[in-house]
């Protein structure tokens, strides 16, 4: 799962690279992106992907709420191989509900979720932990570079209430550590 944002600034695959390539594509992940307003292009790599038979097809979540305008781009979008899932939005002006965004898809078979991000996402998820019992584990990822003012941090500075974590185990693949890690139940 990535937000917008990241569907929009980096148009990301959200594929497996390193395994050999597969007979069918259904052993690569399911894409799906939170995406409040319907604005990802329907000549994405994600949806470019499904229709050349090497990825599988995205599905959007969006908001309940509908213009004509958004209907108009939910249909380019269908058109275009996307499945959109309607949920409705946080009071709070936060984005689409997290727990109902997690029934909506575990009532559409999806038993494991990877949030790659971005900021406004992991923030979210960070955000809501404590009150929904939303995450599991966290991955983190320290490659050896510094990004320097460009750079966008991993959470945004208005979080409140971010859980504590356990260290479970790092292991070092290449030039990166990946750290695994654990939500700490209170
Ligand atoms: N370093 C990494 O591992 C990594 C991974 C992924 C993305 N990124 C970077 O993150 C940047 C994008 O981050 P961002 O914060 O701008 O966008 P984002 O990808 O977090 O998307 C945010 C958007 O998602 C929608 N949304 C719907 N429901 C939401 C909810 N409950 N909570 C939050 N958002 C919700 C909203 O429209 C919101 O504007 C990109 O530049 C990308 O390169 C980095
Ligand atoms: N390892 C790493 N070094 C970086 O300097 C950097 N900016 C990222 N960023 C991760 C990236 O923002 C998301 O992982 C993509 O959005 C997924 O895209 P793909 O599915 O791989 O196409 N990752």
């Amino acid at each position: 799962m990535v937000g917008i944002g990241t569907a929009l600034n980096d148009d990301p695959q959200l594929n497996v690279r390193r395994l050999p390539p597969q007979e069918t594509p259904y052993n690569t992940p399911r894409p799906i992106i939170l995406d409040t307003s319907l604005r990802l292009t329907p000549t994405c790599k994600l949806l470019r992907n499904f229709k050349n038979g090497v990825g599988r097809r995205p599905w959007i979540l969006c908001s309940d709420v509908f213009t004509d305008e958004k209907t108009r781009r939910l249909q380019e979008l269908e058109g275009a191989g996307a499945k959109i899932i309607s949920i409705p939005v946080a009071e709070d002006g936060g984005g689409l509900m997290l727990d109902s965004v997690l029934s909506t898809l575990r009532s559409l078979g999806i038993r494991s979720l990877m949030v790659e991000g971005g900021q406004r996402v992991i923030t979210s998820f960070l955000s809501d932990a404590g009150k929904y019992d939303l995450i599991d584990s966290l991955i983190i990822t320290v490659a050896p570079t510094f990004i320097g003012k460009q750079g966008i941090s991993a959470l945004s500075n208005e979080t409140t209430d971010i859980p504590a974590l356990n260290h479970v185990s790092s292991i070092v693949l290449g030039k990166d550590t990946v750290i695994a890690c654990r939500i700490r139940s209170t």
